[in-house]
């Protein structure tokens, strides 16, 4: 691989040292390599390593530029650079101090707030030295410092310290003394707990504020003529400062606490604090790990001025005691001067697991770390024109492989060799490699150094990258990505999840999330389409060491786990499968080890869940959870698996073939019973030779769960003829007697007509126009002679319209005759067999309507010798008031 390359030959670093010397131009690393005929990953490590010694500069645009540094460079640094957090968190509020620092007039004074220890008086430092660097004062201007806290109790010895004091002015002014102010001309004046100076005070400093002059205590008649640029600094919040005051200030800004900056700022002045007292103590620490996951965590009172106190204390405790000892002094919890502070909350993830060395014959710079500007340059556009192109089938899954691949390496080579800060380094090593060690244990990733060192370098870069990402567009990707590579989704989810948790990493998560799924997939040995298997074991971790020890025997993501608490009932087990099955693609079959006879029985829940066969076998151990994944990456059928598995291991199975669902009509009758069997046979026998089946459904289901109702998951539903009215909304449906009309035939041409040659459907819709017509219905009669109760229910129907006051309609009444002809027949036929009265079916219908459809029914009941029970009664209701 190129990032295993060495530099080449050593004739090549002086070509490159002269080739910039001579064009005097700023170049690419490729542009370089281009014109040497060398490798670029070869020119960009040597670049790197010539501008790491001060021959070249390294410019951090895009793409980086490199240029031979003369002698004569006047290069220098701008003091912010060391300020730590000051191109992360801090970074707006350095905007705002280098702005009060450019401002050429001296009436642009800056109020810092913050706890305290939250690094105000260094800031303030730091704004007087950025003054210097940019020349608005000169090179030997003062930076006077008064903390009004100090005379808290005396506010007149406050006021003669800053502004001065005549002589006689009090007792004890022996004579004229200057204030602090004064010595601050043409320099800073740094008023730390500026709120503690008293009105008067504040009024004087008003006064000069908006006049630039100041008078002495007791000398109110002289004004002395000033220049000096105020800081002011306050652990209180706002509402302690006069609202006088506030309006003169135009900058303000606000330090967080030590707890709330970034973890990367956090770990940064940890070894910057341990890294000055080296120099204190004369020797190097060697900083536990544990030391460090304690003052990372650290949210004691004092904020960094604390934890200074406390490191200092650490460290004079470590060298005491390792006094006449060879090697670095080990630096370890015990030495912690106050470790109930430091507590970590229990369960937290630790944040480095390696100790640090910190020398300090290392050159300081080295420790306080300005971010190196990494540039990480995603081939989006190839990658995004990829996917679709694989998503819609126009190139093979190898040329989206290969493409990725490939795209996924150039950007390794570019990233791979450019430089970061060897500590952050660090800090971003472990982090990472604890996620890949848990990728590697659970899922079998293939991992090595590089991918550990890539992902640092991606991850850092993208942190502190200025030009970040459209992340939204990456997301739409793996969106799309989801379904055809599942499993390096979720693998690319674990580790930014993990990323987010263990470093409180937020840059681009769907760009990380993109990235970590295709590498992953790049590097793996299988494209991850292959037989879905996993394990569902009672305990708290047979299931998971099972799979993650195969996985990691094959290093490849093959068994998915689901650990079982004993008594997890069975829906719960079957609902979590549902739940993995949702996002999983199981067109390869699904392989299920359970390690309870009783959960064979699984297979006719999830079945329907399932695209392809489903395999359960009801025993595992490790080794058939080895040999199942070994014939799953030879690419063997399920079927063949799962014989192979039994015949090697006493076991049991349940073998559910894949099965297409079969088409059908769906039949539903309100009314239930005969008048919707009668209407299957009919409907059958109309198919001739068509391949459809006929089922029925209750009314209420379908009316309440539409296409979610259990029939659509069984079948592939064509249409649904019902005896009632029904909103459908996300399938067809069509009534009783629109069959035999001009929408019969439409709906049937649209539905069963895309499957059946045209000749078969119209015969179709022919017997169905044929059959289904009234006469044809009560035809099927069997015992009862057809015109006989058709007559005798048209006068009892006839008479309950009479005494209801109603006009049924046509189509009402067409429905009404079938259902009640067959309805006697049924009750002749059922007679002793049904109860009387069905004990669920309460008789919701008007009590004025049960009495007149007695009433009507009365002679129909005598004449065929039945019963019309309330559930008939319920249904013939329905019916009327359905339609
Ligand atoms: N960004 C930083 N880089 C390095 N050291 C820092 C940083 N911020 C603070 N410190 C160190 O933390 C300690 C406390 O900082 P500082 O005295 O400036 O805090 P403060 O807010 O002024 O506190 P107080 O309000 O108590 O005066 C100092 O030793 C300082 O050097």
């Amino acid at each position: 691989m190129a990032w295993e390359r060495s530099m080449g030959k050593p004739g090549n670093k002086n070509n490159i040292i002269k080739l910039l010397q001579e064009s005097r131009n700023k170049q690419t690393a490729e542009e370089i390599a281009d014109c040497l005929g060398i490798q670029r990953n070869t020119a960009s490590a040597i670049l790197n390593e010539l501008a790491r010694d001060g021959i070249v500069r390294k410019e951090k645009t895009r793409p980086v530029m490199f240029s031979y540094i003369e002698n004569d460079s006047t290069f220098s640094d701008d003091p912010f650079a060391s300020f730590i957090g000051a191109d992360k968190s801090l970074k707006e509020t350095v905007e705002k101090c280098k702005l009060s620092a450019i401002y050429l007039k001296r009436d642009m004074p800056i109020l810092l707030f913050g706890p305290s220890g939250a690094g105000k008086s260094l800031l303030a430092e730091y704004i007087y030295k950025y003054a210097k660097y940019i020349h608005t004062i000169p090179e030997d201007a003062p930076f006077v410092v008064l903390n009004c806290a100090d005379y808290a109790n005396n506010k007149e010895l406050l006021s003669s310290v800053l502004f001065g004091y005549k002589k006689g002015a009090f007792t004890g002014a022996h004579r004229d003394t200057r204030g602090l102010i004064e010595e601050a001309d043409n320099g800073y004046l740094f008023l730390d707990e500026v709120h503690r100076l008293s009105p008067e005070g504040q009024e004087k400093l008003f006064h000069y504020m908006d006049k630039g002059v100041v008078s002495r205590v007791g000398d109110n008649g002289h004004n002395i003529e000033l220049n000096v640029r105020l800081i002011f600094a306050t652990t209180e919040g706002k509402e302690s400062m006069l609202d006088t005051f506030l309006r003169r200030i135009p900058v303000e800004v606000t330090l967080p606490p030590f707890h709330e900056r970034t973890l990367e700022e956090r770990y940064q002045l940890i070894i910057y604090m341990i890294h000055q007292e080296t120099f204190v103590m004369e020797c190097s620490f060697l900083v536990s790990s544990n030391v460090i996951n304690r003052l990372l965590t650290f949210q004691g009172k004092g904020n960094i001025g604390s934890l200074r106190n406390i490191l200092k204390l650490s460290c004079t405790k470590a060298y005491n005691e390792a006094e006449g000892k060879k090697g670095p002094v080990p630096l370890k919890l015990r030495h912690l001067s106050d470790t109930q502070k430091f507590m970590t909350g229990t369960g937290s993830v630790p944040y480095v697991n390696q100790d640090v060395e910190i020398s300090s014959e290392k050159e300081s710079v080295q420790y306080i770390f300005t971010t190196e500007q990494i540039h990480v340059y995603f081939p989006a556009e190839t990658i995004v024109t990829a996917v679709y192109e694989y998503l819609e089938k126009k190139i093979s899954k190898v040329r989206f492989r290969k493409i990725i691949y490939d795209e996924i390496n150039h950007m390794i080579d570019d990233v791979i060799y450019q430089e970061m800060d060897p500590f952050i380094q660090n800090l971003y090593n472990q982090a990472v490699n604890n996620i890949l060690v848990y990728l590697q244990d659970n899922y079998g990733l293939k991992y090595n150094g590089v991918m550990e060192m890539v992902f640092v370098k991606i991850l850092y870069a993208l942190n502190n990258q200025s030009d970040k990402p459209d992340d939204s567009q990456y997301e739409i990707i793996v969106r799309k990505l989801q379904p055809v590579m599942y499993r390096y989704y979720k693998m690319g989810l674990i580790f930014t999840e993990m990323i987010h948790q263990t470093m409180d990493y937020e840059s681009s998560p769907w760009f990380v999330r993109l990235f970590a799924m295709l590498y992953f997939y790049s590097m793996a040995k299988e494209d991850g389409d292959y037989t879905n298997a996993i394990i569902v074991s009672h305990g708290p971790a047979t299931a998971s060491s099972i799979a993650s020890t195969v996985n990691r025997v094959f290093e490849t993501y093959i068994f998915e786990a689901f650990d079982m608490a004993y008594d997890t009932p069975k829906s719960e087990i079957v609902s979590r499968i549902k739940k993995y099955l949702k996002n999983t693609n199981t067109s390869k079959g699904l392989l299920i080890f359970v390690d309870m006879g009783s959960l064979l029985s699984i297979s006719r829940d999830l079945k329907d869940d399932i695209e392809g066969d489903l395999g359960i076998v009801n025993n595992i151990t490790t080794e058939m959870a080895l040999e199942a994944g070994e014939r799953i990456l030879r690419h063997e059928d399920l079927q063949s698996i799962m014989d192979n598995i039994l015949s090697h291991h006493v076991t049991k199975k349940s073998y559910v073939p894949s099965r297409q669902k079969p088409k059908a009509i769906v039949l539903c009758c309100i009314t239930g019973l005969g008048t919707a069997v009668k209407m299957k046979t009919l409907l059958k026998e109309c198919l001739e030779g068509i391949e459809l089946e006929v089922v029925e459904t209750p009314f209420p289901d379908l009316q309440r769960d539409g296409s979610q109702c259990d029939v659509f998951r069984k079948y592939n539903v064509q249409f649904v003829v019902t005896t009632s009215k029904l909103e459908a909304e996300d399938y067809t449906a069509i009534h009783l007697n629109e069959l035999i009309d001009k929408r019969g035939e439409e709906v049937i041409y649209a539905t069963v007509g895309k499957y059946f040659d045209k000749e078969k459907v119209q015969k179709f819709i022919e017997n169905i126009v044929r059959s289904f017509t009234m006469r044809n219905l009560i035809g099927q009669l069997t015992i009862l002679n057809p015109d006989k109760i058709l007559d005798d229910v048209e006068k009892a129907l006839t008479r309950l319209e009479i005494l209801e006051g109603e006009n049924y309609p046509i189509d009402l009444k067409k429905m009404l005759y079938i259902h009640i002809c067959v309805m006697v027949e049924r009750l002749i036929l059922e007679k002793g067999q049904l109860s009387e009265s069905n004990p669920t079916q309460s008789l919701k219908c008007r009590e004025s309507f049960v009495k007149n459809l007695k009433e009507s029914f009365s002679v129909l009941e005598a004449q065929y010798n039945v019963s019309i029970n309330d559930m008939e009664i319920h249904m013939i209701y329905s019916l009327i008031k359905n339609v």
